[in-house]
């Protein structure tokens, strides 16, 4: 090859890579300028956020939140004010879309179920928590996984279930003593049988999972009555404690970076209730731990035992104490609210009502007689209880969102534009009494979900046109265990015991707590045994 035809090729091979990236730079100049003006001027109309109030630069609609308390009915409000199903509204830098309407809420939970599988941060949960460590509060990832795993299949799986039925039974028998030995009491003003149905359910379900974790109904020496010791009632307490600061919307928690100013002391309170549930739990814990290690429990008898005795597929123990810790608390708020919530309505509700009360207290006598008391294996029978319930869930839900869903990426969900980040909080409150769903929302009508078959009523509701398990992979693992409490309070109370509103009260007042979904006071009413008094002792 000649000199020049050498220099001349070498020139052009030590170009390639300086035109190469010309070109590519080239390419992604026109096709940006494309975009944009394609954008610009295209007539397709861009998908947009969901309507919400105009947002401030940096703090978007804090000021609203913090003016407006509590936060459920201003946001319930200002989207009944904007008449939209699904709004968005910015707190800080988080969007937060507050969904209504069922056809909406199943997009999110039923179409685009996996971009909406993981939760939000905040200062409460990750105290809770333990840093995620959990289920309930933990966003998606491998710790999640992990942990749904466990709880689905190996705590709340239809074997655990049968293998828990007799300390079901045990919590279920000790209730009807507590409310009949609460019959034989006469107060000061001379009425008897009075019965705080709150405090009643409240410690049912904590005197249920306590036993179904720690094999035990009381931390202490218990009552005599079947009623809860101060430890008990310092328990529970907290738990109610833990679910208001986790459903609160903490400015700090959109605002990170005030966080430190301790301005609302949010932080000091959760840590302080967590210190007095974990006085209670940890001791256990720690003191089953060493039984197991040393060899001295052999036998599994509850769900710490099992939570204790999984292994790894390196045969390790698959859960450290501080995640059985952190676990068993959330499992115990998970438990206690919405049975003893759905009875403590529906009761109300159906004392203003006597006619429902009346065809329960039918369909009891009739599947049941009066000779023994209902156990579980009444239940599929039992549809007129259950669609009672069923409308409990609907109307008067133990919170007003369930815990927010996060989008994964961004996404388009029906017409709106959902950024990556986004919580998606669906109103528990709303979907139940959404009128385009229901004929008289605000009516409690169990009647409305018996089936003209006469099939299974169910508490369950995939298409969300009521709000109680959930769907979807976030979905609620205790649907069995959820529905058999539910159903035994509603089923051995109402069977159990007439019920009646005070002397001097001719109607219940149904008024609904100004902070929560509760009823505003502890509903309080007469009880007296219909069966053989025998029954009720233990
Ligand atoms: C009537 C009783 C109950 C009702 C109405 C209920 C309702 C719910 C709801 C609405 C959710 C949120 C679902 C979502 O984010 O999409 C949930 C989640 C959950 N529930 Fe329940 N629940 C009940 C009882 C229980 C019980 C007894 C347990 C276990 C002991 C339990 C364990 C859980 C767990 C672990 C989650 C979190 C699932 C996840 O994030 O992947 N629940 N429940």
């Amino acid at each position: 090859m000649e000199l020049t035809s050498f220099l001349l090729l070498s020139n052009i091979q030590g170009f390639w890579p300086f035109f190469v990236v010309i070109i590519t730079a080239f390419i992604v100049m026109i096709k940006a300028l494309k975009a944009h003006f394609v954008d610009k001027f295209s007539k397709k109309p861009k998908p947009k956020l969901p309507p919400g109030p105009k947002p401030w630069p940096i703090i978007g609609n804090l000021p609203g939140l913090l003016a407006n308390k509590p936060t459920h009915k201003w946001m319930h409000k200002l989207m009944k004010e904007m008449n939209t199903e699904i709004a968005c509204i910015r707190l800080g830098n988080a969007y937060v879309i507050p969904v209504t309407c069922p056809t909406i809420a199943s997009e999110f939970l039923r179409k685009h179920d996996a971009t909406f599988a993981s939760r939000s941060l905040s200062l409460c949960s990750d105290l809770i928590s333990d840093g995620y460590s959990t289920t309930v509060l933990t966003p998606f990832g491998d710790q999640w996984k992990k942990m749904k795993k466990i709880i689905t299949h190996d705590l709340l799986s239809p074997h655990k279930h049968i293998w828990l039925h007799d300390k079901r039974t045990e919590e279920a028998d000790n209730l009807m003593f507590y409310v009949y030995n609460k019959c034989q009491y006469v107060n000061n003003d001379g009425v008897s049988g009075l019965v705080n149905i709150r405090s009643a359910t409240r410690h049912y379900c904590c005197n249920l999972i306590r036993k179904i974790i720690f094999n035990s109904r009381y931390f202490g020496k218990g009552r005599m009555d079947g009623g809860p010791g101060p430890e008990e009632v310092e328990h529970v307490d907290s738990l109610f404690d833990l679910l208001k600061y986790v459903f609160a919307f903490s400015v700090y928690d959109y605002l990170p970076y005030l966080e430190g100013l301790h301005l609302d002391g949010q932080e000091k309170k959760v840590k302080e209730t967590l210190k007095i549930i974990k006085k209670y739990h940890d001791p256990i814990v720690q003191e089953r731990i060493k039984q197991w290690n040393d060899g001295l429990k052999v036998v599994e008898e509850d769900w710490l035992d099992v939570m204790i005795s999984l292994r790894d597929a390196n045969n390790n123990p698959a859960l450290t104490s501080e995640e059985i810790n952190a676990q068993i608390i959330e499992l115990m708020m998970a438990t206690v609210d919405n049975p003893s919530n759905a009875f403590e309505w529906a009761l109300a509700e159906m004392i203003n009502q006597p006619e429902l009360l009346q065809r329960a207290v039918e369909e009891l006598d009739s599947v049941v007689g009066k000779e023994r008391f209902v156990q579980e294996y009444d239940i599929p029978k039992l549809n007129y209880v259950k669609a009672c319930a069923r409308e409990a869930f609907r109307l008067h839900p133990s919170a007003p969102f369930i815990p927010p869903h996060v989008a994964m990426s961004d996404i388009k969900v029906g017409n709106y534009f959902i950024p990556k980040g986004s919580q998606i909080i669906l109103s528990r409150q709303e979907l139940g009494r959404n009128s385009k769903v229901w004929s008289e929302p605000y009516k409690f009508k169990p009647e409305r979900h018996l089936k003209s078959d006469g099939s299974d009523v169910v508490l369950t509701d995939p298409s969300l046109k009521l709000m109680s398990f959930s769907t979807g992979r976030r979905s609620c693992p205790g649907v069995t265990l959820g529905t058999t409490m539910t159903v035994m309070i509603f089923a051995r109370l109402i069977h159990g015991f007439t019920w009646n509103a005070p002397p001097n009260v001719s109607t219940i007042n149904l008024a609904e707590s100004r902070d929560d979904t509760f009823l505003a006071e502890p509903l309080v009413v007469v009880a007296k045994p219909r069966l053989t008094h025998e029954l009720y002792h233990l």
